[in-house]
């Protein structure tokens, strides 16, 4: 692991408020991401997987510990960081070009004027959204507005792309395009990806590591190095150490989901 790791949860642990008294949603998660590596997240469903994200993002405080991008606490959101939500996360009063453009405008400093256009076209191509470039996601079937987001956070070019479950709610074919295009994009721009996924196969496809974590309260239940390099195409598929990769991560997060159900039976009991 380098030195320098660009982002850093330092014993980070989360409380929620409930009606019966605080959740505890993360417990002592310590984990250091370096530069340009892409990790994946995965873990039963409800554990605390999106809080994780949401602390790098700015948007959740952690109780305890806290999380450091390149050695400073995280504070707020900002310009650094390129979230995609599992839900869209496009405006519906602005059109297909003006989502895109909105986060230009925001980082001017970043796109001048002049290459505004040029980038905003670049990613409508790439996305597939030029022939619908001037409608209103309204008119968007799922699939093109969450390819959209996609389009509006990869075109301000962030140094950190935070995704949860970003390809989630697409067909098989239109996410495996997304993950081959999200490949290419990072063989260009180099950047530092934390990804949740629920994806097995996605997260071998894509990550140098998978954090396998626990049924909440999220805890690091096992940190797995991927073994293939990048760039990397769709014949990592075949190679027969994905398919026990596959098997040993399948049967980590099941068991997760086994503790998960038989601490909602003691719950109900
Ligand atoms: N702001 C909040 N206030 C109170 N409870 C919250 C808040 N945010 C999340 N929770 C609760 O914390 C738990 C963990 O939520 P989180 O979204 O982090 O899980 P997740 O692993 O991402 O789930 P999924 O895989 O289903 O998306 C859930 O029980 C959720 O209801």
């Amino acid at each position: 692991m380098s030195a320098d790791p660009r982002i850093r949860f330092v014993d980070v642990g989360v409380d929620f408020p409930t009606a019966s008294g605080p959740m505890r949603v993360v417990d002592g998660v310590s984990l250091d991401i370096a530069q340009g590596e892409f990790v994946s997240i995965i873990g039963p469903s409800g554990c605390g997987k999106t809080t994780l994200m949401n602390i790098v993002g700015g948007f959740v405080k952690p109780t305890r510990g806290e999380v450091r991008l390149d050695d400073k606490p995280v504070a707020a959101p900002g310009p650094d960081r390129g979230v995609i939500f599992q839900e869209y996360g496009v405006f519906p009063w602005l059109t297909v070009r003006g989502n895109i453009e909105f986060g230009l405008r925001l980082a001017a400093n970043r796109a001048r004027a002049g290459q505004r256009a040029e980038i905003v076209e670049r990613y409508l191509r790439l996305m597939g959204l030029t022939d619908f470039a001037d409608h209103f996601p309204k008119h968007l079937s799922g699939g093109m507005r969450q390819r959209l987001a996609l389009a509006r956070a990869y075109a301000v070019q962030p140094e950190f792309l935070l995704m949860d479950e970003p390809f989630g709610a697409l067909d098989a074919q239109t996410r495996s395009a997304m993950q081959d295009l999200l490949l290419d994009v990072l063989k260009a721009e180099g950047k530092t990806v934390l990804l949740i996924t629920h994806s097995v196969d996605e997260a071998i496809y894509l990550s140098s590591r998978i954090v396998v974590v626990t049924a909440r309260p999220a805890r690091v239940r096992e940190v797995i190095d991927v073994p293939f390099g990048y760039p990397r195409d769709e014949s990592v598929h075949e190679d027969p150490r994905f398919a026990a990769l596959r098997a040993q991560i399948r049967a980590l997060v099941m068991q997760e989901y086994e503790a998960q159900a038989r601490l909602a039976a003691r719950v109900s009991e």
